[in-house]
């Protein structure tokens, strides 16, 4: 088990067996989560600090190892992960049969749905949210699943306009799923490769937000993001462009001397409404929203992508985020006490 070395608050074994868990868990002194992640997701998420503040307020993270049945491990009251494949698929799946107490965030079925560029922003689609605080929608898309011959004549029916975002159908967190372009002009699109999501690019003054959506809470935080297109950026420009990775290149802007026509975050209530229902549709507590609002159209926003279980954890209010959101079963009671204890512990932490 990893115990945050680095971190000077309360000292605590460098292992620990499976019945001392047991132990912990059954005194109700700790909830402990299971985690079955990536090196890269073990380095930006498990920071020292978040273990460190978790483990004061009662939350303990255990590595799962791959290499031993998931059942022979724990016990656990959730079991957090990032991996993909589809034997993993299985084994999860296989657990959540067997082992209904505990909260597996989130299930696989559902996040395979976040996969697939076209599957990820069909429920922001069929919502169609629109109310006082304003309308959230998807830019216009098409799929190219294969010949990209027949790219030029796709796009002329579908009555799309470019200029066009090129994205990998699939988005599993590959460095090839992040290979994006922007194509000036449709007969260049034969250059691509399918399978692909074509999709219109709305100009958005260059920054996006992200919200992270970790169960009940929401953050919002502002990154820097492709520039406007002008008309005659248009007219004169042809081709492809690649930008391979745009998004985590990306900066913050959240301290940057904006437009505050640009800067002004989406209205809270709307995202709200917008979390609980994607929540509910998706079926997943840990994932974010790449949100833009249309250049000059103050109430007008689109979803253009949806991402599992991400965060660097940036910072401490987002530390906070990840722990006060924490979710788990509600049958779990004693366990909900505690969280709900925990959070609002950490709502008079917040800045
Ligand atoms: O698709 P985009 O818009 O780039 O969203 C990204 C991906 O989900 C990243 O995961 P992956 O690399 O698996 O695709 C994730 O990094 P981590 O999961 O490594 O933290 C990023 O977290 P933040 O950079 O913290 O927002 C998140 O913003
Ligand atoms: N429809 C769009 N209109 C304007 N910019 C877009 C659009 N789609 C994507 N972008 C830009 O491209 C970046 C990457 O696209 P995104 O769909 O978020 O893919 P990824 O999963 O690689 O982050 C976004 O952060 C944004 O800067
Ligand atoms: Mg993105
Ligand atoms: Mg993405």
């Amino acid at each position: 088990m990893r115990l945050n070395d680095d971190n000077d608050e309360e000292e605590g074994p460098k292992t620990m067996s499976h019945c001392s868990i047991g132990h912990l868990q059954q005194e109700k002194s700790f909830v402990i989560v299971g985690y079955a992640l990536t090196s890269k997701k073990v380095e930006s998420f498990l920071k020292p600090k978040l273990e460190g503040l978790a483990r004061n307020k009662g939350i303990l993270f255990v590595a799962i190892d791959q290499n031993r049945p998931l059942s022979d491990q724990g016990p656990f009251d959730i079991v957090l992960h990032k991996l993909t494949g589809k034997e993993w698929r299985q084994i999860l799946e296989e657990y959540r049969r067997t082992h209904p107490e505990v909260t597996v965030l989130d299930p696989p079925d559902a996040i395979q749905h976040l996969h697939n560029r076209q599957s990820m922003l069909q429920c922001v689609a069929d919502m169609n949210l629109s109310d006082t605080y304003g309308k959230v929608g998807v830019p216009r898309q098409l799929v190219i699943k294969r010949d990209s011959s027949s790219i030029p004549d796709a796009v002329t029916k579908a009555g799309l306009i470019l200029p066009l975002v090129a994205k990998p159908l699939v988005a599993d967190g590959s460095a090839k799923s992040h290979e994006l372009s922007l194509a000036y002009d449709e007969y260049s699109l034969q250059k691509l490769e399918p399978p692909l999501v074509l999709q219109e690019f709305v100009n958005h003054g260059g920054v996006l937000f992200k919200v992270y959506i970790v169960g009940e809470a929401i953050k919002v935080v502002r990154r820097f993001s492709l520039p406007d297109v002008t008309k005659r950026e248009l007219s004169k420009n042809a081709g492809v462009f690649r930008f391979p990775r745009v998004s985590c290149a990306a900066a913050s802007a959240d301290d940057a001397d904006l437009d505050p026509s640009v800067a002004e975050l989406p209205p809270r209530p709307l995202l709200e409404r917008l979390a609980k229902e994607l929540r509910r549709r998706l079926g997943l507590r840990l994932f974010n929203l790449d949100i833009i609002r249309e250049h000059g159209r103050r109430d007008h926003f689109y979803v253009i992508d949806i991402n599992y279980f991400p965060g660097k954890v940036r910072e401490n209010a987002w530390v906070r985020t990840y722990i006060y959101g924490f979710p788990v079963k509600p049958r779990a009671k004693p366990i909900q006490e505690k969280i709900g204890i925990v959070s609002k512990l950490l709502e008079t932490l917040k800045n």
